[in-house]
């Protein structure tokens, strides 16, 4: 990871927060970013004392607005010089705003994997690298009171795998994989407790808690974990990383892809 530039959505805080520390211990460059300013500021200045000020840099952008997801592409290449690794991980859980949902959760992750390839493939002058794309296993086993936080979970899966596959095929020189976690001790499972954010779904937080007591709940250094492992090994390109408590990191099986000729 020495002389690496990251990319990290949702860097500020939780799980984009500790995978930022995971990247800059093993001797990355990181731009976090995120839609919370305070903290990612914060974090930066706690950041600069112990790597040093250069490695790292916070830039405000909301992932769902177009124009703001291209300037912090742009301003870390600017900055870095390069791109090699870029996590997708801002996230929300909103099932009565839905499309807000599906705007940060989804859109938002698409237009960050074409502009990560859009600076690492190997065609356009990048060095390649890897992306990835923090889902769920609420995005391989639909999660009842959660439709549209599942759909958006589903989509990454669905799409990481097939522009891994055109990545095979085109030789971009970047892999892209998913990575699915079980819940994860951080804000966001603090949403089951708000009606805003659960709406008709509210009634059913106690559902969802008995499930977090029955299969337990990660650390977001577990994620961290996954992430190394796929930065190291470089053959898992398009691979679904599931990461639970009760079996650690293991890896979803599909059938047969539909692959073109080359
Ligand atoms: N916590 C879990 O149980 C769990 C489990 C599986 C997957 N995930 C996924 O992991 C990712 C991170 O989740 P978390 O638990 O750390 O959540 P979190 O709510 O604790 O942190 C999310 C971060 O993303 C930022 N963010 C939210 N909307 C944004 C936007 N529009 N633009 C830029 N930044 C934005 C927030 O400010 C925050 O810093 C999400 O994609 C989530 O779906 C979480
Ligand atoms: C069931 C939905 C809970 C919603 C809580 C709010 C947000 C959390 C989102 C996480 O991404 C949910 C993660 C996993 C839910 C699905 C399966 C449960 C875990 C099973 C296991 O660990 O083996």
């Amino acid at each position: 990871m020495k002389g690496k530039v990251a990319l990290v959505t949702g860097g500020a805080q939780d799980i984009g927060k500790a995978i930022v520390r995971g990247l800059m211990e093993k001797g990355a460059s990181v731009a976090l970013i995120d839609i919370a300013v305070e903290k990612g500021e914060e974090y930066k200045n706690v950041l600069d004392k112990e790597f040093g000020s250069d490695k790292s840099l916070f830039i405000k952008c909301d992932v769902s607005k177009e124009d703001q997801l291209k300037d912090a592409f742009q301003k870390t290449v600017e900055r870095f010089g390069k791109l090699h690794v870029v996590i997708n991980n801002a996230g929300i859980n909103n099932e009565k705003n839905w499309e807000k949902t599906i705007d940060v959760n989804l859109t938002g992750m698409i237009r960050g994997t074409y502009l990560g390839l859009k600076y690492m493939r190997t065609q356009n002058g990048g060095e390649g690298g890897l992306i990835v794309n923090m889902s769920s296993l609420a995005g391989i086993m639909p999660a009842a009171h959660q439709p549209v936080y599942t759909a958006s979970k589903f989509g990454i899966i669905g799409f990481t795998r097939a522009i891994a596959a055109a990545s095979d095929v085109g030789q971009y020189g970047v892999r892209i994989n998913t990575i699915c976690p079980g819940f994860v001790n951080t804000q966001l499972l603090q949403t089951i407790d708000n009606e805003e954010n659960m709406g008709e779904y509210f009634q059913y937080r106690d559902n969802i808690k008995a499930m977090m007591d029955r299969y337990g709940i990660l650390e977001p250094t577990s994620v961290v974990k996954g992430v190394i492992e796929l930065f190291e090994n470089e053959n898992l390109n398009g691979a679904v990383m599931k990461i639970t408590v009760s079996a650690g990191i293991h890896y979803e099986e599909y059938g047969p892809q539909y692959q073109p000729k080359m």
